[in-house]
């Protein structure tokens, strides 16, 4: 199966998903100076509702916060799409130390780590039929940056003893994901793909231009996860990021000048 080992990384999921070597495979390197300001984008409306968080998973590729997602209760809206997308989960991404970890980077500039809200198009049926849909699903991206300790992450954190291991999972509610976003809401959005495998060419990505804080000691907690499983060697859940990839003649818009 994938992983972020040398043997199953991401240089070899290619040989089971060939879309990694697609035309619009994400993420990618964001130049600020040669993206196109465009005026028509409008702000992002992100509206959540904390009683549709149902519970926090380690799925062996990351940690994940699952919502309920039978009713328009948590969505995004406007930005750069049309309609309303229903918020499914959260996760993140993140390096061995913290000098890397993102998947987008900035000029070349890799944060220590990246937060990925995925919502799906509730013009599709269900999560599943939109991920194979061009206009299927949209990220929101935030980084991470070292600084101050985070009171909002800490709430992951406490919850991570009872999910060390692939496969476990425990209830989470009540958590609101808008205190997971920056004050600022800018960002940079393109035509992009999931950044694991399947690999779907199907995400509109919208990436903050404003970074959100972490303490150095809590990426220390995000590296105490591990990606195996009870009983097998432990293997510490870092670097479990896709590099940039080609950009392949796609615009990248900017919300801001
Ligand atoms: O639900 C998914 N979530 C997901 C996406 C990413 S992502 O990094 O690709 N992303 O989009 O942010 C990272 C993680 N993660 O925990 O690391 C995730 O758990 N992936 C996914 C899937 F597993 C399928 F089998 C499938 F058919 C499909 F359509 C999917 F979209
Ligand atoms: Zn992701």
């Amino acid at each position: 199966a994938w992983g972020y080992a040398a043997s199953n990384g991401p240089d070899k999921w290619a040989d089971s998903f060939p879309i990694a070597n697609g035309p619009r495979q994400s993420p990618i390197d964001i130049v600020p100076g040669e993206a196109s300001f465009d005026s028509k984008l409008k702000p992002l409306v992100l509206k959540y509702d904390p009683s549709t968080c149902q519970e926090i998973l380690n799925n062996g590729h990351s940690f994940q916060v699952t919502f309920v997602d039978d009713s328009d209760s948590s969505t995004l809206k406007d930005g750069p799409i049309s309609g309303t997308y229903r918020l499914k989960q959260f996760h993140f991404h993140w390096g061995a130390s913290d000098d890397k970890g993102s998947e987008h980077t900035v000029a070349g500039t890799k944060y220590p780590a990246e937060l990925h809200l995925v919502h799906w198009n509730t013009k599709y049926p269900s999560f599943g039929e939109a991920a194979s849909q061009p206009d299927g699903l949209a990220v929101v991206g935030v980084f991470l940056k070292i600084g101050a300790e985070n009171a909002n992450l800490q709430k992951l954190i406490d919850a991570f003893d009872s999910i060390k291991t692939k496969g476990k999972q425990s209830s989470f509610a009540n958590f609101n994901p808008a205190t997971l976003l920056p004050g600022c809401l800018d960002y940079w959005t393109y035509d992009g793909s999931l950044t694991t495998p399947p690999l779907l060419e199907s995400v509109t990505w919208i990436v903050c231009k404003e970074p959100i804080s972490v303490s150095s000691a809590q990426m220390g907690k995000f590296r105490s996860l591990l990606f195996s499983a009870e009983g097998e060697s432990e293997c510490c859940m870092v670097d479990n990021y896709r590099p940039p990839q080609p950009l392949k003649g796609r615009p990248v818009r900017a919300s801001f000048k």
